[in-house]
């Protein structure tokens, strides 16, 4: 089913069977500044082990999580207990909320601290993110090409630049059906903070 949640403001970059949409200057450049400033200094970044293929290894990246701290979120074997909301954490929640329409409990915070750090295909579709999930995904610092393929033909692949003060809304069957990563980018020698605002059930 392709129903539209953003009809009229921007096209589906999803060709079948989920639903992308890009506001590539959702937060003017000063306030991204401030964000990008602030949140690299406060959060409480961490590099976490993950579990793949039976063994432990480092995450190439820094996180951290924020929201409800009766819901613990985990992934690729981890379970994180989330922090409560910074002044600045809250302002952006606020901010997409009241855009999107959508309510969100918690958000996972990436800090790429350069072109080495990176985040391999997956999807983000967990129990606890019920069956259509609507992820808000905000990006801070470098610009970095975030890529999306069919989960089962594994092509097309897409290219989506995501900028400074980016917006990307990823819903509908996009989890069921669309996998995404953010490659290495050899080049690129400055830090990037993306945030994925998503609701726990
Ligand atoms: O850094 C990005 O743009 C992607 C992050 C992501 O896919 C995730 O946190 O699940
Ligand atoms: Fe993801």
């Amino acid at each position: 089913m392709q129903s539209s949640l953003f009809p009229n403001q921007t096209e589906n970059l999803l060709p079948f069977q989920g639903e992308m949409y890009l506001f590539p200057d959702f937060f003017a450049k000063e306030q991204a500044d401030h964000f990008f400033a602030k949140l690299s200094a406060s959060l409480e970044w961490r590099q976490e082990p993950i579990w793949m293929f039976g063994k432990r290894v480092m995450q190439p990246r820094l996180t951290a999580l924020y929201g409800d701290p009766e819901k613990p979120y985990g992934y690729s074997g981890i379970q994180m207990t989330p922090s409560g909301w910074t002044p600045e954490l809250r302002h952006i929640l606020d901010s997409i909320q009241d855009f999107s329409q959508a309510e969100f409990t918690h958000v996972l915070c990436n800090f790429y601290r350069d072109g080495n750090d990176s985040m391999g295909w997956h999807r983000d579709n967990e129990k606890v993110l019920g069956e259509n999930p609507t992820i808000a995904s905000v990006t801070f610092g470098a610009e970095r090409i975030f890529q999306t393929r069919p989960y089962s033909e594994k092509s097309p692949k897409l290219d989506i630049s995501l900028t400074h003060g980016s917006l990307l809304l990823m819903t509908g069957e996009s989890q069921h059906f669309w996998e995404h990563q953010l490659p290495k980018a050899k080049r690129v020698n400055q830090a990037r903070i993306n945030l994925t605002f998503r609701r726990l059930l």
